[in-house]
């Protein structure tokens, strides 16, 4: 069993942060690990604040995992500020773990900014480039390029600046688009688009996490990039389109009903 690592922020509700990201692992027979950066309240209908860790229990929270356990991918999701971006960067450059899936989180869907703003420039400085795959959605796109994106040809060209400032490939997400969901991946050799139907439904909290997280647990299985984006984008579809009506706002995706359908207790 691969053993996959998340670094990120709660959500008591379980639908995004750290409880996707560990949900995602075991929907994929991997072993969930988890070091928190910040505690965050929050639930389907949004944001109602955040403790941040500090950095010296960020790092000791690595420490113990990478001392112990050999962890064979990891996804990073929220990381705040400065100074939580530094420590991460720090221990990924000592542990050297084989997959890193960067999920760079600037601002939840309902709004609230869970990136301050004057880290941007530090995670596109320092994280983004001992990334193997940047998962950005549109707006997260628009601010690391600084650049509007309108169509399929600025997601491209979005996905090329972001490969040239040191990720070494991108997958920039189309969730925020009202025509489909398409994402379009870049591996510095070409595009490869991958085509979704837009699922209406108020289930989508977390599918950015869910989306990292499954890419993650797919490349420690030993799927190549392209296919473990394929099969994570289908099981974040899955997810959307089977998922139980949880909470008053945006709820969570289904996490096992590809596990479920198999066992036939759909
Ligand atoms: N309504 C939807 N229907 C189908 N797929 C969706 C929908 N919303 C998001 N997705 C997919 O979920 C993944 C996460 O996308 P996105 O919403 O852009 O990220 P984030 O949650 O980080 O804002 C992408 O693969 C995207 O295409
Ligand atoms: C702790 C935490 N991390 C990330 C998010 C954002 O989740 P994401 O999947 O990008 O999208 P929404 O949940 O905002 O739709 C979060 N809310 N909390």
């Amino acid at each position: 069993m691969k053993h996959v690592l998340s670094i990120a922020g709660t959500d008591p509700s379980g639908g995004a942060g750290a409880a996707a990201d560990c949900k995602t692992f075991c929907a994929h027979g991997c072993f969930a690990l988890n070091v928190i950066t910040a505690v965050v309240s929050q639930n389907t209908q949004g944001v109602r604040g955040y403790m941040n860790v500090t950095p010296e229990l960020i790092a000791s929270q690595i420490d113990a995992v990478f001392e112990d356990i050999n962890v064979d991918a990891v996804k990073i999701g929220m990381v705040s500020v400065p100074a939580t971006i530094g420590v991460i960067a720090d221990k990924l450059k000592q542990y050297k773990p084989p997959v890193v899936v960067l999920d760079p989180v600037m601002v939840a869907t309902s709004g609230q900014r869970l990136l301050v703003p004057e880290a941007e420039q530090t995670l596109r400085d320092i994280l983004l480039p001992l990334a193997d795959v940047l998962t950005p959605n549109l707006p997260e796109a628009e601010v690391l390029t600084r650049r509007p994106i309108r169509s399929f040809a600025d997601m491209e060209a979005a996905a090329r600046r972001i490969f040239d400032m040191g990720a070494k490939a991108v997958l920039v997400k189309g969730g925020h688009r009202m025509e489909d969901a398409t994402d379009i991946l870049y591996d510095g050799r070409g595009f490869h688009y991958f085509k979704g139907k837009r699922v209406e439904s108020n289930s989508t909290h977390g599918t950015g996490c869910s989306l990292s997280s499954a890419i993650a647990a797919n490349l420690a299985n030993g799927m190549s990039l392209s296919e473990a984006v394929g099969a994570a984008k289908k099981y974040v579809f899955e997810g959307i389109y089977h998922a139980e009506l949880i909470g008053k706002g945006h709820g969570p995706i289904h996490h096992f009903y590809q596990l479920y359908k198999r066992a036939g207790l759909e």
